[in-house]
């Protein structure tokens, strides 16, 4: 069979089934099998796919038919243009946080020596890019889950920056100070987080897809989604130097709760930032 028709039929079987992107995931998952790039895909599609890879590209097609995302059939998804191992311990990395990457980056000095620290951390898709765009930075990475930081710090090895990442196993903004010892008790010049956000009572709610195969440890924001936030403004406003700033991804309907969280912890400066959908999404502040 060649190339082309292989990802044809895995793709129509994607519509036909009612997949919301069937085109990428053929393409993602065809030349994942095929061992290709995307491009190949197309440039080489009146060549001979091997018997092997035909059955590993039909494997990954029924997992999809079967509800499995992309990312989780393949081990691995993209993010700000890299690539991120992910476990079962690990949110798959969402288009929607690249939003906070924008917005922190669009007020860094790449040349500056920053100190940053990512709260719930996962695959380390903030920390590990952070590090790659900012290359004099540092980042304490912070998680609960051990198995999140292995992985996270994977990446981190993968994208050549893991001499500039401290992994921290703790709960929330508890971990920081042991952390800041390491580092000679410096403050930190940020705090960026894109915390469990979701309310313990909406979770049922969530697709299949997310539900089945993101961890609740990823998701889960108790009562008010807000459970995080609380912890992490208020030690935020601590470990923060004077000027230092705080990123938090949100819900789209969170912002006002932030807000008041923010200014009663001494931040001003405080912003609202829409992803491309135009929902709010990221909230920065500076502390005064
Ligand atoms: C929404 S995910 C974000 C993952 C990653 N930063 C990203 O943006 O793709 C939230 C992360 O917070 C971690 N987490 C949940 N509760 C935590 C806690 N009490 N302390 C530290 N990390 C926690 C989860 O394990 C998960 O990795």
């Amino acid at each position: 069979m060649e190339i082309g028709q292989l990802y044809r039929s895995v793709r129509d079987r994607f519509r036909a089934a009612g997949l919301e992107t069937p085109e990428l995931d053929a393409k993602l998952l065809v030349s994942a099998a095929l061992e290709i790039s995307l491009s190949a895909l197309v440039l080489q599609e009146h060549d001979r796919a091997g018997d092997a890879a035909i059955a590993l590209a039909e494997g990954h097609a029924l997992k999809r038919l079967g509800g499995v995302p992309v990312g989780r059939i393949l081990g691995e998804r993209d993010f700000y243009g890299r690539r991120f191992l992910l476990n079962d311990a690990t949110l798959e990395p969402r288009p929607d946080t690249e939003t906070l990457i924008e917005a922190v980056l669009g007020r860094c000095d790449p040349d500056e020596a920053l100190l940053f620290c990512d709260i719930g951390t996962g695959t380390g898709a903030i920390a590990v890019t952070l590090l790659a765009e900012l290359p004099a930075s540092r980042t304490i990475a912070v998680d609960l889950s051990v198995d999140a930081l292995h992985c996270a710090y994977r990446n981190a090895d993968l994208h050549g920056v893991a001499d500039r990442l401290l992994p921290v196993c703790a709960d929330y903004t508890a971990a920081l100070r042991p952390a800041q010892d390491d580092l000679s008790r410096e403050s930190l010049d940020w705090v960026v987080s894109n915390p469990p956000y979701i309310r313990s009572s909406v979770l049922g709610e969530l697709s299949r897809e997310v539900i089945q195969h993101d961890p609740l440890l990823a998701l889960d924001g108790g009562d008010d989604g807000l459970e995080a936030y609380r912890i992490i403004v208020a030690d935020a406003a601590h470990l923060l130097r004077k000027d230092g700033h705080i990123a938090l991804e949100i819900g789209f309907d969170q912002a006002a709760d932030l807000k008041k969280q923010l200014r009663h912890h001494g931040f001003g400066a405080i912003e609202i930032i829409r992803d491309l959908s135009g929902n709010d999404r990221v909230v920065l502040a500076r502390k005064l």
